[in-house]
């Protein structure tokens, strides 16, 4: 049903990244109604991503200020703007930082999940028709971020970057399915296509490392080791199907090694969920000689750069990355709903907090501490 405020500027309150690493704040946000192709959405929820953490630290060359980020998120279509056919005002649905508009080179080509419709917008923090943003404070531009700006009551996307989700779904859950679960879920069963049988070593136990981890054990794999400096994440972790632990503080020779001395020779498949570069040559040259694939999954801060021999591909290892687990966005986030709907996949073991917008920079400041996965806020 749509809301008497279609076609109207609605004030709501938002936390603004102002400036980098300042804590963020809660603000009186003026968000303009959606233009053609453009959806508002009342954000119920909406979880933190360490990729949010990346970008305010100020270390992303794609982040701008002042900006409203925020990615991982569900809510409710407020109002659509004209031409918008696909969604309606009342419809739950999840923002898409991944768009996937159906059409353009990218979509088409069936190689990828990567959409090049409106990238260029969400890549400086604006929408694809007027180059403008639809957010401000007393007057004064606020960037989007990433298409999506879920840190507001209420945001406007393009129409390409929603998906229309299951009404019974709990969004205060699944809201979840908008980064985090959907990226390790699929960097295995779509990047790296693991095989029943394979030996996987996963970098980094945080949230992504552990849908690693599960998508890992739905897809057959024996070995699932899991490799983290935090010693309080090997609990956890086993829940999530990881059946060995590493520790590389525990040892003196470089982790690559330990790994290829554990699994004679390397591992089938390796990932790296941390976003640092001495440790996704470490995630490639764990794997075996002839086959072994690593995939990239952490996002490492401009200027940092991967190195290895070429003798490591050259001798048959594979490295690749994932953005968003290779899942095309309006097509397959309704089918990852309806998969955790029918108790296929795990979402809520990865829910560790629950708190409102207001306490948002407590929510980061927790996020820095190992016993946090996601910490999903509540906007109203
Ligand atoms: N490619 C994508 O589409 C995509 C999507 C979501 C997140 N990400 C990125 O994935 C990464 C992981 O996200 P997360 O939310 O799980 O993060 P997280 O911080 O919760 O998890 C990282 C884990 O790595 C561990 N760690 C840190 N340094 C280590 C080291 N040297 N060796 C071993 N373990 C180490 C930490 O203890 C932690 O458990 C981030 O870089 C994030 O930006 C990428
Ligand atoms: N602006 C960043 C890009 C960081 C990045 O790689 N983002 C991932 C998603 S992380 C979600 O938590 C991604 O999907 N990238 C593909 C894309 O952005 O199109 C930088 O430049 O470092
Ligand atoms: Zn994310
Ligand atoms: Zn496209």
């Amino acid at each position: 049903m749509a809301e008497d405020t279609q076609g109207k500027v609605i004030t709501c309150k938002a936390a603004v990244a102002w400036e980098p690493n300042k804590p963020l704040s809660i603000e009186d946000v003026e968000v303009a109604p959606p233009q053609p192709g453009e959806v508002r959405i009342k954000i119920l929820y909406t979880a933190l991503c360490h990729t949010d953490a990346y970008t305010w630290s100020g270390q992303d060359p794609e982040g701008l200020f002042p900006c409203i980020l925020g990615h991982e998120a569900a809510g409710i279509v407020e109002s659509v703007g004209e031409g918008v056919r696909e969604v309606q005002p009342g419809d739950h649905v999840i923002p898409c930082y991944q768009a996937e508009c159906r059409e353009c080179k990218f979509c088409k080509s069936g190689k990828t999940n990567l959409c090049g419709k409106v990238r260029a917008a969400t890549g400086v923090g604006v929408m694809m028709t007027d180059r403008q943003s639809r957010f401000s404070v007393n007057g004064k531009p606020i960037f989007h971020f990433m298409g999506t700006s879920t840190f507001s009551q209420y945001t406007v996307v393009h129409d390409v970057s929603v998906a229309k989700v299951d009404p019974q779904a709990p969004l205060d859950k699944v809201c979840l399915l908008g980064c985090g679960v959907p990226t390790g879920l699929g960097a295995v069963w779509n990047t790296a296509k693991v095989e029943p049988g394979s030996n996987v070593a996963i970098f980094g136990l945080g949230t992504v490392g552990l849908a690693v981890a599960e998508g890992a054990k739905t897809a057959g794999a024996s070995r699932i080791i899991g490799i983290d400096i935090d010693p309080k994440k090997f609990d956890v972790a086993k829940n999530f199907g990881v059946n060995e632990f590493v520790n590389p503080n525990d040892h003196d020779k470089p982790i690559q090694q330990v790994l290829v001395d554990l699994t004679d020779g390397g591992v089938d498949y390796s990932f790296e969920c941390i976003g640092k570069v001495s440790v996704m040559r470490a995630a490639l040259e764990c794997c075996h000689k002839g086959w072994g694939t690593s995939v990239i999954v952490g996002v490492a801060a401009s200027g940092q750069e991967i190195s290895t021999r070429p003798f490591q591909l050259v001798t048959g290892r594979v490295w690749k990355g994932t953005a968003f687990g290779g899942f095309k966005s309006r097509t397959q986030v309704p089918w990852l709903v309806d998969k955790y709907m029918n108790k296929e996949i795990k979402v809520d073991e990865y829910i560790t907090h629950n708190m409102t917008l207001l306490e948002i920079n407590e929510a980061f400041d927790l996020m820095h501490e190992g016993g946090c996965l996601r910490c999903v806020l509540s906007l109203h």
